[in-house]
């Protein structure tokens, strides 16, 4: 029975093939047809172009003519990008046309219907589908349930479905290799097959086994934020990727992959997925990290990297004070800070020519203050910019009688004279009026750098502004209550200043400088953004996110997380949630749990959630493995060996190996030692290296968001990891792995595995 079903498929399926290769032929003439129109309109054009400049007819003949040859090239353009975008979806349609099939009755309609799901649409004839794209309304039936009714959202409203049939394929090259036939949203065989595949530098498309809770994310067009809370592994990113292929064909022809941008962890992460999309027959959407975006905005400053961050030794003070700074009161006392400089305190800059003021910061001050209350800071400073430009001209004409211009002009050579005339005709009453043009021109010239001075709100100094809000800011925040003395903020103050001057600034000063900086200028962030993605947003401070809203205010935002990963942020990552919550209209909050890791194998998965005190709600996928080895060393020595006898073992059984340190100086120190052994390994040392195959040594903070086949932890020791800030961490880099882990320590092993049960790893020691 089962191969009658395999043989009909299969002949549905080549009729398909066939099809798909009729319209590839079909689309190949078009490309052909094309690219022979645009020659012939080009050859056409050279031929026929005769350039008629002597009279204004004829120069606008020719402008017509040219415009007319551009219209048609842009033409042909069009439907050449047209046929070769559709002639690469079919290529890729006719290996692997569709994945699913589901049989459903509508009510009221005669017949059940029988749709076949695939990477894109495909019709042979106007309006019939041979293949539905996994993205149309309708498709979503074959991931929300299983069979009977199951109610799908269209364009206009919810629609019901009986549903008879779900049928799952996999295709090769044309070839059906296996069929069954499911009753559940999306066999556990299939995803099975998907889970136990290899890891690779590059993260692969979920769109075959999409799970129901993943397609609420993938498909939600209602929230203006959606939160993902979910463990390491469950399918976060994953899922955020196909949703931007989601919207961008939901809204296809409204929005585009460049209005849609994704804040990713570091630039290893941006590589790792920059496939996905691709494979989807989408175009990458914007990706950045945080540090990218801060750093792009002020490019004569160095701001601190992740990895500086992340080495930074702090002070309780310090931290104090970062603690603060991360939060949204301190977002607030910034907004307070900036809407004060409406009525005082704005600090100028004179703007000089020749070395002397030209305009003083005292009449800047006057003129930024002399407007009516009622005038916000950008309105401000755009009616003091029309004003300076104002003086500016006016100041042409006494300028033009000063000895210098006078002198300048005498000393004009010829060629300096022609360029200065330029294409206007020497016709001048007298000597006198010849003499005005020309120094016209030479004090316009000299004024320019004002006249850009002024458009460019050089008089304005962000610098000392942000400084002086730093000193005011006492006045503003309680810091007492934050447990922050006035002298540790003073010194904090301090360090910021010899940094500024250094040219350089920290993480948590730069969300508010650049915050202070827009308020200050009237700007209101990028209005063509749609949506935003942020992934590990619990790195993120409610600083920055606030920040990120007033950047994008027209986006809407999507939220990915884990608020047991956060490395940096650490124990304030719990209140992120409510801290966010006051950010956003409740009513168009929707806040997503997946709970199931798909990433690790069963033994893996229970390890790594034993490691935080609280447990983290999340049960394993049912994949078999071998359970977690933990290798504990009597010295460094002997640490070393059983690393090096770990990666051979993973070599001989084709998995690929991370082996992800704590800190990059640890890494650095392995990956020689393991050279001096011979032992072949890549070490990552910054977030622009790529991926490599093999054996990879990587620092826990550009692990993030990344996954290997197997994962050494190295230095496990009790040494390394004692202190109960490392616990989120120390499981971050455990949830890596997805078929193999092994812990290794030189002398004893951390304390922070004491909470993981002992018959949930295999211990030995040497
Ligand atoms: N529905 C699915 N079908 C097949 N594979 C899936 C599915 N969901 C997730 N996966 C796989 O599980 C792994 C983990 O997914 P992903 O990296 O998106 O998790 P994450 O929640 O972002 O994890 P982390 O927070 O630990 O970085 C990936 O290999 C992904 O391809």
């Amino acid at each position: 029975m089962a191969a009658t079903i395999k043989q009909q498929e299969q002949a549905h399926l080549d009729d398909v093939v066939s099809k798909i290769k009729v319209a590839q032929t079909k689309a190949q003439t078009s490309i052909d047809q094309a690219e022979t129109d645009e020659k012939g309109i080009r050859d056409n054009f050279q031929n026929d172009l005769r350039l008629k400049t002597d009279s204004y007819a004829g120069m606008m003949e020719t402008a017509l003519s040219v415009r007319q040859q551009q219209q048609l090239l842009g033409e042909r353009q069009n439907s050449w990008q047209h046929a070769t975008n559709e002639l690469a979806t079919l290529k890729k349609l006719e290996k692997t046309p569709y994945f699913a099939r589901i049989d459903f009755h509508e009510a009221g309609e005669p017949k059940t219907e029988t749709i076949y799901i695939g990477l894109a649409s495909f019709s042979d004839e106007p309006d019939r589908f041979l293949v539905y794209d996994w993205r149309a309304p309708i498709s979503s039936v074959y991931y929300d349930g299983g069979l009977g009714n199951v109610t799908y959202l269209t364009p206009d409203g919810e629609q019901t479905v009986d549903v008879k049939l779900k049928r799952q394929f996999q295709i090769e090259d044309g070839s059906i290799k296996t069929v069954f036939d499911t009753e559940e949203a999306v066999g556990d065989q299939m995803l099975l097959d998907a889970l136990s595949e290899k890891s690779d530098t590059k993260m692969k498309s979920i769109v075959t086994t999409i799970q129901k809770e993943q397609n609420q994310i993938i498909r939600d067009t209602k929230s203006d934020l959606l939160f993902v809370q979910g463990a390491a592994g469950s399918g976060k990113t994953a899922a955020v990727l196909q949703r931007v292929a989601y919207l961008l064909y939901r809204y296809r022809g409204k929005l585009t992959s460049g209005q849609v941008v994704l804040f990713s962890p570091n630039q290893l992460f941006n590589d790792y997925i920059d496939q996905v999309l691709p494979e989807l027959g989408e175009h990458n959407m914007v990706q950045m990290t945080y540090y990218q975006y801060a750093g792009r905005r002020i490019p004569k400053m160095a701001v601190e990297t992740l990895s500086e961050r992340f080495s930074e030794d702090y002070s309780d003070a310090e931290k104090r004070i970062d603690t603060l700074k991360g939060g949204l009161s301190f977002f607030d006392a910034v907004t307070a800070y900036a809407n004060h400089l409406e009525k005082e305190n704005m600090i100028f800059r004179n703007i000089n020519f020749k070395g002397k003021p030209f305009f003083t910061k005292e009449k800047i001050h006057e003129i930024y203050y002399s407007f009516n209350e009622n005038y916000r800071l950008g309105n401000r400073l755009d009616g003091t910019r029309e004003q300076l430009i104002k003086m500016l001209n006016r100041r042409i004409s006494s300028e033009m009688r000063t000895k210098w211009v006078e002198e300048t002009v005498q000393d004009l050579s010829k060629e300096e004279m022609d360029k200065l005339f330029g294409d206007q005709p020497r016709e001048f009453d007298s000597a006198d009026k010849e003499f005005q043009f020309l120094a016209r021109k030479i004090v316009m010239q000299a004024f320019q750098p004002i006249r850009q001075a002024i458009v460019r709100n050089r008089f304005l100094s962000i610098n000392a502004q942000f400084i002086h809000m730093l000193r005011s800011l006492p006045q503003i925040i309680d810091l007492e209550k934050a447990g922050i003395s006035k002298d540790d903020w003073k010194a904090s103050v301090n360090r910021a200043i010899d940094r500024i001057k250094a040219g350089k600034m920290t993480l948590s000063n730069v969300s508010a400088y650049l915050y202070l900086f827009d308020k200050m200028t009237g700007k209101k962030g990028e209005r063509d953004i749609r949506y935003v993605f942020i992934d590990e947003v619990q790195d993120y401070t409610p600083f920055q996110l606030a920040f990120l809203k007033f950047s994008f205010p027209r986006a809407r935002f999507t939220l990915l997380g884990d608020l047991n990963q956060a490395i940096f942020t650490k124990e304030n990552s719990h209140t992120l949630l409510s801290e966010l919550s006051t950010m956003f209209d409740p009513e168009k909050t929707r806040v997503v749990q997946l709970t199931q890791s798909y990433r690790s194998t069963q033994q893996i998965t229970d390890f790594t959630r034993h490691i935080l005190v609280n447990g983290e709600a999340v049960t394993a996928f049912d994949r078999d493995g071998q359970i977690p080895t933990v290798l504990v060393a009597s010295d460094d020595h002997a640490a070393l060996a059983a690393t090096i006898k770990q990666i051979q073992q993973n070599n001989d059984d084709h998995e690929t190996t991370a082996i992800i340190g704590k800190t990059l100086k640890q890494c650095r120190a392995l990956s020689s030692q393991l050279q001096e052994a011979g032992v072949r390994a890549t070490l990552i040392q910054s977030e622009n290296q790529r991926l490599a195959s093999g054996v990879i040594i990587v620092p826990s903070f550009l692990a993030k968001g990344l996954e290997f086949d197997a994962v050494i932890v190295w230095d496990a020791s009790d040494r390394n990891y004692f202190e109960e800030d490392d616990r989120q961490l120390l499981y971050t880099i455990c949830s890596r792995a997805m078929h193999r882990l092994t812990v290794i320590a030189g002398g004893k092993l951390s304390r922070l595995f004491e909470t993981v049960p002992t018959d949930e790893y295999e211990l030995s020691e040497s």
